[in-house]
């Protein structure tokens, strides 16, 4: 779906101190693909470099199989920020036909049938006329994971979407995600500092360490059965890998 390929980033003109270096991985149609790692280590640049809202300063990315530029993915790859960014003058509904506005793919009313669909399937089909603050920070969240969708486009970059979330909501949208994934067929990269979040949804984790002295990524494998439930927190394999990358997230963090 996605490769990366020494991928490298500054934001100083004069390139004297790389963000982002020498920076690969690589993503398949379908996987589920978290990256942690340090706070500040260039998790939320990687995403805009990603989705095109930034060029790399050295480095290739390939997608679709080709070599890509920041203006053929930017509108193709669906970015989700940290802030559900949810128009407050706008019903629900109208938030989630804001994608359409952009591209004018269908028909406005196709659009409309499809987003109703999905909010029936997000157990959100009684919030349609709502506005965004009549609703909790948990349905704020699927609204505007819903609309990623409506973009239509297969690989989606969510970064943190949990992170503001109180402890049993989260828990809600992990139940959630895990019940919905399997019949997504999506491609997922998700940021987050939440270690048991990225077991549970995972296929794969990076770990990006931030430093110059460490290697950029190391690539983690989940091993466990789909579709996931919260009880496999307890399972061995689960644990082990818990523990083995909280083990490794401490060494970036004292290099
Ligand atoms: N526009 C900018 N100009 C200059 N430096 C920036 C800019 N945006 C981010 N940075 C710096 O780049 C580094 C990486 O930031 P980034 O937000 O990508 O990290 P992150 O890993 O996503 O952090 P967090 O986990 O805290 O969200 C940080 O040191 C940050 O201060």
């Amino acid at each position: 779906m996605i490769s990366i390929n020494d991928l490298s980033y500054s934001f100083d003109p004069q390139r004297k101190y790389s963000v982002l270096s020498e920076l690969s991985m690589k993503v398949k149609h379908g996987e589920f693909v978290s990256v942690i790692g340090p706070s500040g280590c260039g998790k939320s640049t990687l995403f805009k470099i990603i989705a095109g809202l930034s060029e790399p300063t050295n480095g290739d990315i390939i997608w679709q199989e080709a070599s890509s530029t920041a203006t053929t993915r930017l509108g193709n790859i669906a970015y989700m920020p940290q802030q559900d960014l949810l128009l407050p003058w706008r019903t629900v509904l109208d938030n989630c036909l804001l994608p359409w506005e952009v591209t004018q793919n269908r028909s406005k009313a196709e659009t409309i049938s499809m987003i109703r669909e999905m909010l029936e399937r997000f157990g959100l089909a009684e919030v349609e006329q709502a506005y965004p603050n009549e609703l909790s920070g948990g349905m704020r969240q699927r609204i505007a994971f819903l609309r990623t969708l409506v973009t239509g486009a297969e690989l989606m970059l969510l970064d943190e979407p949990f992170g503001a979330l109180d402890a049993i909501t989260k828990r809600e949208m992990h139940k959630w995600l895990t019940g919905l994934w399997d019949g997504l067929a999506k491609t997922v990269l998700f940021i987050t500092h939440d270690l048991e979040e990225a077991i549970l949804l995972s296929d794969r984790i990076y770990l990006m360490s931030g430093s110059q002295s460490k290697a950029p990524m190391q690539e983690f494998i989940v091993d466990l059965p789909r579709p996931r439930h919260s009880a496999m927190n307890y399972d061995p394999r689960f644990l082990k890998l818990r523990e083995d990358l909280e083990r490794r997230l401490y060494d970036t963090h004292t290099s």
